[in-house]
């Protein structure tokens, strides 16, 4: 899959290599909507014989619109949205800086100004996708506002337990630390990568950029430092730090990269026994 980043400074010359069926939209965390609405492209472009892109954006738009901006508990880093649209079959992943200048522009101009010169002649979304200054636009004015050159195709929502999966509903049941429920909605657990830093007798887990930290609590996860998945236990802490409780991962102090699946929230939190075993008496929570 090819990553073509859009940072305006070369907006005169998009030019794509070959005309595509995109998939318009966010995406943070990849979840089962979004698959519907990627997998729907994949094949709507082998029918036309057209290539299969992924129009998104970077950062989300509610921290550029509004006064002071509002943080945003990503789910997933950009580049691991890249490598989960890769194993869908996606082509070309186009990521557009999301800018105050680019949020002004009209809907009508983002279809003349993106997504013409970019070759999308089918646009796919959900329902609920808009565009455009104060997000005026939706599907069904694209294909006017693009002379009818880009059709499109709306995917109706995918709904667990009779509510629409997205991004929001899984960042709220992160804040619950209710991971178990997380594969219903993501497809699989929630994986996030970090550092294990192992000092004497107290191995910290720092996770990257743009993870979510779940609730404090007790969890069962599933980690790999590049020898494959073995099973565990982390504490999160009420500030956030997350140590791991073991089995032993290594005998010398050291810092290495890990995946980490979270599987489960343990009913009990730690004991106070364990904590001190562990050099945690002074971690919070
Ligand atoms: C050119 C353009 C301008 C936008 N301007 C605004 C805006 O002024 N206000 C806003 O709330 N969202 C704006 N958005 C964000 C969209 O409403 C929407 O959140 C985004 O396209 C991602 O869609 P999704 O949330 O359905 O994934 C804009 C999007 C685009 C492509
Ligand atoms: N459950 C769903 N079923 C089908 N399509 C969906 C679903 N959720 C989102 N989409 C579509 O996927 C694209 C990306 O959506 P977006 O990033 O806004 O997802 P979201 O999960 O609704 O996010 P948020 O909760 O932050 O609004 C859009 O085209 C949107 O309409």
């Amino acid at each position: 899959m090819k990553i073509i980043i859009i940072d305006h400074k070369n907006d005169q010359h998009l030019v794509a290599s070959c005309p595509a069926v995109a998939a318009l939209g966010f995406f943070d965390g990849v979840h089962l909507g979004h698959q519907k609405v990627i997998q729907t492209t994949k094949k709507l472009a082998e029918k036309m014989g057209l290539k299969t892109a992924v129009i998104s954006f970077f950062p989300h738009p509610k921290e550029i619109i509004g006064k002071t901006g509002e943080r945003v508990h990503y789910l997933l880093p950009p580049a691991e949205k890249a490598k989960k649209f890769s194993r869908l079959g996606v082509d070309y992943f186009y990521l557009i800086r999301f800018t105050p200048e680019f949020a002004r522009l009209e809907p009508k101009e983002f279809v003349q100004k993106y997504l013409i010169p970019l070759q999308i002649k089918h646009a796919v979304a959900g329902y609920d996708f808009s565009y455009g200054r104060k997000g005026k636009g939706n599907l069904a004015m694209m294909e006017e506002d693009s002379g009818c050159s880009i059709t499109v195709t709306k995917v109706e929502h995918v709904k667990r337990n009779d509510e629409k999966i997205s991004s929001t509903l899984i960042r709220n049941k992160i804040r619950l630390g209710l991971m178990e429920e997380l594969p219903d909605y993501l497809g699989e657990f929630y994986e996030t990568k970090g550092k294990m830093i192992c000092t004497d007798g107290k191995d910290e887990l720092l996770l990257d950029r743009y993870y979510m930290i779940p609730s404090k609590g007790c969890y069962d996860v599933a980690i790999d430092r590049g020898k494959g998945w073995c099973n565990g236990r982390v504490l999160v802490t009420e500030q956030k730090k997350i140590y791991w409780l073991g089995p032993p991962i290594s005998s010398v102090s050291g810092i290495f990269r890990v995946k980490v699946k979270w599987i489960s929230r343990e009913a009990n939190s730690i004991s106070k026994e364990e904590k001190q075993g562990k050099n945690l008496v002074s971690a919070k929570g």
